[in-house]
């Protein structure tokens, strides 16, 4: 997934994000930080053809979404790219297993048995498929949507801090389960956070200021991170 140039401009004149050229390499785990307003959510959904960029290219594999119809758009988020977000977003009346299918059921395909078995085990949720959300905890329920996430094998899972609302036991599990994804399955993955420690997760962080990259960390450590991130202002 590769942004080239990246511009998104709202209505009232302001720059989220400012000619941004950025490549979330396959097979890794990318962590995007940067301080409040820095345009990390608009570049992450501008990656994932949640939001339209105002110029430049976002290319998922040969494909430019800036050339996609609404609906082609709209096929490709379901097919492609499996999304985390800070609210849970399960559907409340639907058991944690009819939850992780329902993209798949969306897209009328056919779950991968052994996959869903190999998902649901590593998110460590065996036990709890007959429960509905009410019934589990913020972390159980985020796991519930990180399976969901990895049910369809997309291309790349997009988590806008996944962790925000998740003590930090149930934040560390979550995060743990991403890391095994990308380390047992290749799952590209990119994660906006505002934690050091759940960026340390990471292979590598992208620091934005002002809608720009202004600076990278490969093999991070929280300190690294908290490093960089003072240096930011932030
Ligand atoms: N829908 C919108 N309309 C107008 N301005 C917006 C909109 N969404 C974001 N912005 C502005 O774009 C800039 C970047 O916002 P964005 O949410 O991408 O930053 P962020 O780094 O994710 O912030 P935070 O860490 O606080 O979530 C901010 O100045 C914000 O006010």
């Amino acid at each position: 997934m590769t942004a080239v140039a990246a511009t998104k401009r709202y209505g009232s004149g302001d720059t989220a994000v400012d000619r941004v050229d950025a490549t979330i390499p396959a097979g890794r785990f990318t962590a995007v930080m940067g301080p409040s307003g820095s345009g990390k959510s608009t570049l992450v959904h501008c990656l994932a053809g949640l939001d339209t960029l105002t110029s430049g290219e976002v290319w998922l594999g040969d494909v430019e979404l800036g050339a996609l119809s609404d609906r082609a758009l709209t096929r490709l988020r379901r097919e492609r790219i499996g999304f985390v977000f800070q609210a849970f977003n399960l559907i409340p009346t639907l058991t944690a297993y009819e939850n992780i299918v329902l993209p798949l059921q969306l897209a009328r395909r056919q779950p991968d048995g052994p996959w869903l078995s190999e998902v649901v085990d590593v998110v460590g949720l065996g036990d709890r498929l007959a429960h509905r959300p009410s019934e589990l905890s913020g972390g159980q329920q985020q796991r519930v949507a990180v399976a969901r996430a990895l049910a369809s094998r997309p291309d790349v899972i997009v988590a806008d801090e996944p962790t925000g609302n998740l003590d930090s036991t149930s934040g560390s599990a979550v995060l743990g389960f991403l890391r095994e994804a990308v380390d047992r399955f290749g799952q590209t993955t990119v994660m906006v956070t505002h934690d050091a420690v759940a960026a340390s997760y990471a292979d590598a962080v992208l620091f934005l200021a002002d809608g720009r990259i202004v600076d990278e960390l490969s093999g991070p450590t929280p300190d690294a991170v908290l490093d960089r991130m003072k240096r930011l202002g932030s």
